[in-house]
């Protein structure tokens, strides 16, 4: 089989006004084009549109992954295409994927095979630069808060509280802890300083929360980013960083509107992880998709314990969307990890450890059914070392747990062999809700009691345990009134506990909390488990030692 690269290369696209007039409805006046086959969309239009009804909302989520991933991206796309080969009108809402794990070790994340997201190495590189665009604006406030401690510091901002750190759209350890103004007088006050990766940052989620060029202007203004020496929060706007700030991100926060392999439209639009930040694409995105198309597939990140939690805890409490359905990524390899094979013997076929591991994807289904009241459908992602003893085993599990499921063999087939999954989506959107949504936890409760709610109820744990720094950091949160918001935790993404090989679904274990961040402008409190970096390094072989130019400009080894 062609390499992803192979076959998006060799993929005939169409010029992206059509797919924005003939698939969307939008005029060409109302896009901004980067090329042939990249555009945003204008925000002046989209407001237009407030008085349109709303699609169906489809959450694709997963297991607890192996470390390459599962296939939501690719069963996103997969799912779009089947969609619209049934006739349906179906836009996908993915994030853009980093570069660092484009050069680190998961490679690119639009899509693979045949269900693929194009022109893909413009979305896996720089795409229309609002990456770019979001490290500027937060570099900005680094260099502003230096700026104005060599100037006198009038805000009288104690360095050592100083919570705001430099990004850089790169993996890169050596960066996590440094020391800035190093070199005399003239080159500032030292203090320690750390580069967190972009897709870390907090403006990194305001990008993807913000509603309006005057909302993201408002959350900027709230970011805290350190404390005086008397303890009052310091905030961008006191630093009157706020107007530049918004200013570099006027144009990124428009939609970028590109096309899948088989020509459907789809949004690619901000880009947190969902281990170190909450893992889902723009509220704007997915707005602008539910009132331009009737179904809307998005991603969150990681297993449902993570991207899934939050989007439905931050994403759809600050946005007021609800997922309809979610469609839960299941790959029989994932299944035999958590039922105690190794990575390395994963291709061998082996029913008993597909059975066992199917601890891991009910608790994932129980959470989302029965604690968050979101329908739920399988997707057999199915690779081609899978057998069909096996994958016939995964669907008739999910069955005998009240989950329908489907074969699904996108990655291969394109849009085609993602239409069983497709018909059972549509049905389930059919059949009255079972349950009435709910998030895991309300406003009211504390951030102490909001942390335990998700470690006991999504991930099973028994207690939660606070480095002391942490606690004390918690409480000066609350104290500054920020007590209501939601909680984004940070944890390792291949088990519900922080121990990356305690796998299964594992209860009663101890998730101790590291460290804590507000996020005022956010709008949420990232509390950090485990050995979580938020600013992740390079593996032993890199993908970048595998990606070359060849002397005709070709870029190979991209995936
Ligand atoms: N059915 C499949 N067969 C083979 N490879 C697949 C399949 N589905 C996904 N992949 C590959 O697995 C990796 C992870 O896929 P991706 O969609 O990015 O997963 P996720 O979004 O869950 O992290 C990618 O390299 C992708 O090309
Ligand atoms: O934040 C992680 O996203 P994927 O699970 O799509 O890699
Ligand atoms: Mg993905």
């Amino acid at each position: 089989m062609l390499s992803d690269i192979e076959i998006a290369g060799a993929a005939t696209l169409r010029p992206i006004t059509e797919v924005a007039t003939e698939s969307l409805g939008i005029g060409a006046e109302h896009l901004v084009p980067y090329g042939h086959y990249k555009a945003k969309v204008g925000i002046t239009y989209l407001n237009s549109l407030a008085d349109r009804p709303l699609g169906r909302l489809i959450l694709v989520t997963a297991l607890s992954p192996t470390p390459p991933g599962e296939g939501k991206t690719t069963t996103s796309v997969g799912l779009t295409d089947a969609l619209h080969g049934l006739g349906k009108r179906a836009i996908a809402c993915l994030r853009e994927p980093s570069m660092g794990p484009v050069f680190g070790l998961k490679g690119g994340a639009a899509g693979g095979g045949y269900s693929q997201v194009v022109p893909m190495t413009d979305i896996n590189l720089h795409f229309t630069g609002d990456f770019a665009a979001i490290a500027a604006a937060n570099n900005l406030l680094a260099a502003l808060i230096d700026n104005h401690v060599h100037h006198g510091n009038e805000l009288d901002i104690d360095v050592r509280s100083v919570t705001w750190k430099r990004v850089l759209d790169t993996n890169d350890r050596a960066l996590r802890e440094v020391v800035v103004g190093l070199g005399g007088p003239p080159n500032g006050f030292p203090r320690q300083d750390g580069f967190d990766i972009v897709v870390a940052s907090e403006l990194m989620a305001i990008f993807c929360l913000t509603e309006s060029w005057a909302d993201l202007k408002r959350r900027i203004g709230d970011i805290v980013i350190g404390y005086s020496r008397a303890g009052a929060p310091v905030t961008a706007r006191d630093l009157g960083a706020d107007g530049a700030m918004a200013v570099l991100l006027r144009d990124a926060i428009a939609p970028n509107l590109v096309q899948t392999l088989e020509g459907a439209p789809a949004l690619v639009h901000g880009g947190p992880f969902a281990n170190i930040a909450h893992g889902c694409s723009s509220v704007m995105a997915t707005r602008a998709g539910l009132r331009l198309a009737d179904y809307v597939v998005t991603e969150a990140g990681f297993g449902a314990d993570l991207g899934a939690e939050k989007f439905i805890d931050i994403k759809c409490r600050m946005s007021g969307m609800r997922p309809d359905v979610a469609v839960v990524v299941a790959t029989v390899r994932a299944l035999k990890y958590h039922g105690g094979v190794a990575l390395a013997d994963l291709d061998r076929e082996d029913l008993g450890a597909v059975e066992a591991g199917m601890d891991n994807l009910r608790r994932h289904l129980d959470n989302l059914r029965h604690l968050n009241g979101v329908p739920c459908v399988v997707a057999v992602n199915r690779f081609p070392t899978d057998t069909d003893l096996e994958v016939v085993r995964v669907v008739e599990l999910a069955a005998s747990y009240g989950v329908p499921a489907y074969q699904a063999t996108h990655f291969t087939d394109g849009g085609i062999g993602a239409q069983d999954l497709a018909k059972g989506v549509l049905q389930a959107l059919e059949e009255p809700a079972r349950d009435e949504f709910s998030f895991t936890y309300p406003d009211e409760l504390s951030l102490t009691e909001k942390v335990e709610a998700v470690a006991t109820r999504v991930y099973g744990a028994g207690q939660v345990t606070w480095d002391g720094k942490a606690r004390k950091r918690l409480a000066r949160i609350e104290r500054d009134g920020y007590g209501t918001l939601p909680v984004c935790v940070a944890k390792t993404q291949y088990s519900f506990s922080t121990d990356p090989g305690l796998l299964g679904a594992p209860t009663g274990h101890e998730l101790r909390v590291r460290e804590v961040r507000l996020s005022a402008g956010a709008g949420f409190v990232v509390v950090i488990c485990g050995d979580m970096m938020t600013m992740p390094g390079l593996p032993t072989r890199p993908a970048a030692t595998r990606i070359d130019l060849a002397d005709d400009g070709t870029i190979i080894g991209l995936s």
